[in-house]
C-alpha cells in the first residue's frame, strides 16, 4: 500500500514492528510521539503487535515511564485516556532503558530486550528507530546501531529523523554521508511535520482532483502566490537552540520550500512517493538562485522583534529572551521574493513569509489570479479585485475563493464574495496531529509525505546565499515590535510589483460577503 495518499480508512494497515524511542525523556517525545501513538492505539491503527522502548540517559523504571507516558497524553493528546482498560492494554507495551548512546555495550543489552519484546507482543522483526535527538547525535546512533546489532533482523529497519538536518549546505552533506553509511535512502525518514498536515497534504486534492483549478495553475493565469507562516509565540524555552538557527534555517529550509514545492510541482504521474518527491526536487532545482548579496538585500527581508504588546499583553523583546545572546542578529523574522524558472511560473512571484511574535497564528497560502483585462466590460466601472484561491492550513483548516458577484437590485455594481468550506468547522479541531500521520506512515513504509535527501540538499542550495549575504556586515537587521506584522520592508517587497499581502486568518476588507458554513 505504500505511496497512497493518507485517505483515512481506507489506508493499509500497519505491520507489528518495534519502536525505539530515543530521547524518550525530551520535549519532543512528551508533546508529540506519546500523544501520537496513543491517537494511533484509539483509532485502532496500532494492533497489539508493538512495542515502544524509550531510551534516554536519565534512570527511569518502566513504571516511572508509564507514569510519564499517561502525563504527556493527559496534557496533550486529542484523545483522552479514561478508558481504563484502553489504558492498561496500552501502557503494558512501554517500556524503557536507560542508555548513553555512546555507550555501545548499552546497544548489546537492547538487543537482547528486543529479542524479548518480539516474543511477547509476536513482533515479525520490524524495528523503527526514531531519533528524537540533537542532529550530532545521529551519526555516532546510527553506527552503534549497526555495531551494537540492532539491524540484524529478519523484518525491516527505518531511520526517522527529526529536523533540523544540517546548519547548511555542508553539514547537511557530512550528515547524510554517516547515516548513509548505515541506512539505506530508502530506509530514512526525514521528518517535515508540515508535510504531515492534513491541509498541506490536501493541496494535491485541490490542485489535482479538481478539473477547474488546474488549467489555471500557471503563469498566464496566476499573478502572484503568497505564503505565510505566522506564530504568535516568541522562542519559548528553546532560545539556545533558536539563536543559532533564526528563522531561515528553523521554517523557510524546510516548512516553507517544502510548501511551494508542492503548490509549484507538476502533477505526477502516480501517486507513489517517489514520483511525487521527483516532481519535488524539479521545483527545487528551478529556484533561482541569489546570485549576489546585492539580490539578496533586494528580495529578501531580515527582521527581529523588540518589546511590543500582543493583544494587550506586553511581550519582551528576543534579546532579552532565555538563553539569546543580548548582541544576537538572529532573524526571527523572514521574508522574500522567489521566483521559479520553469516554462509554468516564470515571471510569477512567490512571495514567503514567517515570523515569531506576529499578530496571529495562522498559515496560509494565497493564490491571487490575474485580473480581468482593463478597461473593457465591468472595469469600466468598478474596482474589480482579483480572485484568490485561500488555502487555510493552520490552525483553522479550510479551503476559499473569492470572486465578484452583483451586488443584488444595483444595475451592475460588483462585490466581492468569499465562498468557505471551513474544515475545521465541519469535523471540528480534532484532525490527526501531523506526528501522528507521519508515524504511521512511517511504520507502513509510505515515506511520501517525508522529505528525500535530494530534497533537502537542493533547499541548502537555495538557503546558503541568503545566509551568507547575512553574514556580511553591511546585511542589514530590520527590528519590528512584538505584535506586529514584521517590519515595513517585508510589505515594500510586494508594492514593488503592485502588489499587497492579503489579510489571511479570514481577515478581510469590510466590503466583502462571506459565504460559509461558519459565517
Ligand atoms: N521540541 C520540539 O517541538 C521539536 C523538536 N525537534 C527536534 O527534535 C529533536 C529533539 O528535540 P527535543 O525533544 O525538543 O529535545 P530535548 O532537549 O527536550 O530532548 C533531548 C533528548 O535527548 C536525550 N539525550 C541527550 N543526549 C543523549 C545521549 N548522549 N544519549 C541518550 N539520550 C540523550 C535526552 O535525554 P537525557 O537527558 O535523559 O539523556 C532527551 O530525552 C531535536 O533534533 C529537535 O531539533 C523538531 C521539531 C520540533
Ligand atoms: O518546526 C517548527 O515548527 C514550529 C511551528 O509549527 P506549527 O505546526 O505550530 O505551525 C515552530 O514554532 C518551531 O520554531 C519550528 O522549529
Amino acid at each position: 500500500m505504500s505511496g497512497q495518499l493518507n485517505l483515512g480508512p481506507q489506508a493499509a494497515k500497519m505491520e507489528g514492528a518495534v519502536i525505539y524511542l530515543f530521547g524518550a525523556t525530551g520535549d519532543l517525545a512528551k508533546r508529540k510521539l506519546y500523544p501520537a501513538l496513543f491517537s494511533l492505539y484509539k483509532e485502532g491503527k496500532l494492533a497489539e503487535d508493538f512495542a515502544v522502548v524509550g531510551l534516554a540517559r536519565r534512570p527511569r523504571t518502566d513504571e516511572q515511564f508509564r507514569a510519564d507516558v499517561l502525563a504527556s497524553i493527559q496534557e496533550f493528546c486529542r484523545y483522552k485516556p479514561d478508558d481504563e482498560e484502553l489504558w492498561s492494554r496500552f501502557e503494558k507495551h512501554f517500556v524503557y532503558m536507560s542508555l548513553d548512546i555512546h555507550n555501545l555495550e548499552g546497544f548489546r543489552e537492547l538487543v537482547a530486550l528486543t529479542q524479548r519484546l518480539e516474543a511477547q507482543f509476536e513482533i515479525p522483526g520490524n524495528r523503527l528507530f526514531y531519533l528524537a535527538l540533537a542532529p550530532e547525535l545521529f551519526g555516532p546512533v546510527s553506527f552503534n546501531l549497526r555495531e551494537g546489532g540492532l539491524l540484524e533482523t529478519a523484518g525491516w529497519h527505518r531511520l526517522v529523523i527529526e529536523k533540523p538536518f544540517g546548519y547548511d549546505r555542508e553539514s547537511a552533506r557530512e550528515l547524510n554521508e554517516q547515516i548513509t553509511q548505515v541506512f539505506r535512502e530508502e530506509e530514512i525518514y526525514r521528518i517535515d511535520h508540515y508535510l504531515g498536515k492534513e491541509m498541506v497534504q490536501n493541496i494535491e486534492v485541490i490542485r489535482f482532483a479538481n478539473a477547474f483549478f488546474e488549467p489555471l495553475w500557471n503563469n498566464k493565469h496566476i499573478a502572484n502566490v503568497q505564503i505565510s507562516l505566522a506564530e504568535t509565540v516568541g522562542v519559548e524555552d528553546r532560545g539556545g537552540y533558536y539563536d543559532k538557527s533564526g528563522a531561515l534555517r528553523d521554517m523557510a529550509q524546510n516548512h516553507m520550500l517544502q510548501m511551494l514545492a508542492m503548490i509549484a510541482m507538476e502533477p505526477p504521474s502516480r501517486l507513489h512517493p517517489e514520483d511525487i518527491r521527483d516532481e519535488k526536487v524539479k521545483v527545487l532545482r528551478s529556484l533561482r538562485p541569489f546570485r549576489s548579496p546585492e539580490e539578496v538585500y533586494r528580495n529578501v527581508v531580515r527582521g527581529q522583534y523588540t518589546a511590543g504588546t500582543l493583544k494587550g499583553k506586553p511581550l519582551k523583546g528576543y534579546r532579552e529572551e532565555d538563553s539569546v545572546d543580548p548582541a544576537s542578529v538572529t532573524e526571527t523574522y523572514f521574508a522574500a521574493r522567489v521566483f521559479i524558472d520553469n516554462f509554468r511560473w516564470a515571471g510569477v512571484p512567490f512571495y514567503i513569509r514567517t515570523g515569531k511574535r506576529l499578530p496571529v497564528k495562522t498559515t496560509e497560502v494565497v493564490i491571487e489570479f490575474k485580473n480581468a483585462p482593463a478597461g473593457v466590460l465591468f472595469r469600466t466601472r468598478n474596482e474589480l479585485a482579483p480572485n484568490l484561491l485561500v488555502i487555510r492550513v493552520n490552525p483553522m483548516e479550510g479551503i476559499y475563493i473569492k470572486i465578484n458577484a452583483k451586488k443584488p437590485g444595483s444595475d451592475a455594481d460588483i462585490q466581492p464574495v468569499a465562498m468557505e468550506f471551513c474544515q475545521s468547522c465541519q469535523v471540528g479541531l480534532n484532525t490527526p496531529e501531523a506526528y501522528e500521520t507521519l508515524l504511521y506512515d512511517a511504520i507502513r513504509g509510505d515515506s511520501t509525505y517525508f522529505t528525500r535527501w535530494d530534497e533537502v540538499d537542493h533547499a541548502w542550495a537555495f538557503v546558503d546565499p541568503i545566509a551568507e549575504a547575512w553574514r556580511l556586515p553591511e546585511s542589514e537587521l530590520l527590528f519590528y515590535p512584538a505584535g506586529s506584522w514584521g517590519p515595513e520592508r517585508a510589505a515594500e517587497l510586494l508594492a514593488e510589483d503592485g502588489y499587497h499581502w492579503w489579510p489571511v486568518n479570514g481577515q478581510d476588507e469590510d466590503n466583502v460577503i462571506w459565504i460559509s458554513n461558519t459565517k
